[in-house]
């Protein structure tokens, strides 16, 4: 089940009409961390086929918010979770949901590149074989290293250790082991962050790539990075108690240009962070 959206849009003298599909919709979500109040009442909207970026600074919640979007805060012993994340429409949290099946259509790559210390090739046929692909492992191998931008690169050492590529290629790695269970939604936790400005370059190129197939959701520090790639952005604020709640949320180009809230002003200027 999904809203088809339309949105008008007026700021700067330019307006836009912009149609959109509602993927995932996050109601009232309020996550602890034991009796640590971490996120409280987060509601927002994922559409398809965009990039969503989450901003703010350290400790709003922003990791954690993500992460309750495939059912990763599960693994945390102590997190709990209330209110509703819908893919869908469908309840993410209801208990019939098996969270594998989730991660499967909604799949993740981490801050520090994660590979397993196997070749290039099992990084990516590994899923794959958990979940019984029947098809062509060959094919799988070529097609998702293509579309994370690296079979060029790797293609004459499949057999190598995925150990022994650059920072930059090891996380284009893992998008391509990401992509190979053939996801829908990408969470992405600040993928960069660890490489340099080049490798960072390429995988901003890689995700304005990507978003013509997926949808892709990700957090990152850097405002420029979030301003360049993503159509819609957070923006993430802590009150006094730490919780992290969420400040205002807009359309990329809006909120950096013409944001709603002071709060959003003074972050994106820089006056605090
Ligand atoms: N596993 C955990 N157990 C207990 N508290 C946690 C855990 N993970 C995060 N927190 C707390 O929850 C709050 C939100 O953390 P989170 O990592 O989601 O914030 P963030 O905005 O992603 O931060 P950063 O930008 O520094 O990565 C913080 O106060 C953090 O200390």
């Amino acid at each position: 089940m999904q809203a088809t959206e339309v949105e008008n849009f007026e700021y700067l003298g330019k307006s836009e009409t912009v149609e959109k599909q509602k993927i995932i919709t996050l109601e009232d979500v309020n996550i602890h961390y034991g009796s640590f109040h971490a996120v409280k009442d987060a509601s927002l909207p994922i559409y398809e086929k965009q990039v969503t970026a989450f901003i703010g600074p350290s400790g709003c919640g922003k990791s954690t918010v993500l992460r309750s979007i495939n059912r990763m805060n599960d693994m945390i012993r102590g997190a709990t979770i209330d209110g509703q994340v819908l893919f869908h429409g469908q309840d993410l949290y209801a208990k019939d949901v098996d969270p594998v099946l989730i991660r499967r259509s909604i799949g993740m790559v981490f801050q520090k590149p994660n590979p397993f210390p196997k070749s290039i090739y099992e990084n990516i046929t590994w899923g794959a074989k958990i979940n019984g692909f029947k098809g062509d492992y060959d094919e799988l191998v070529e097609t998702s290293l293509q579309k994370a931008a690296l079979w060029d690169e790797v293609k004459d050492k499949l057999k190598q250790n995925a150990l022994q590529l650059s920072g930059g290629q090891q996380q284009r790695l893992c998008i391509a082991r990401t992509l190979a269970v053939q996801p829908e939604v990408i969470l992405m936790d600040e993928p960069a962050s660890a490489l340099d400005p080049i490798a960072t370059g390429r995988i901003e190129e890689l995700i304005l790539e990507l978003k013509q197939y997926y949808t892709i959701v990700i957090v990152t520090h850097n405002m420029g990075q979030a301003s360049r790639v993503s159509d819609n952005t957070a923006f993430f604020m802590v009150d006094e108690g730490r919780t992290g709640y969420l400040e205002e949320y807009a359309p990329t180009e809006q909120l950096f240009l013409n944001p709603a809230h002071k709060k959003t002003e003074e972050y994106i200027s820089g006056k605090f962070g």
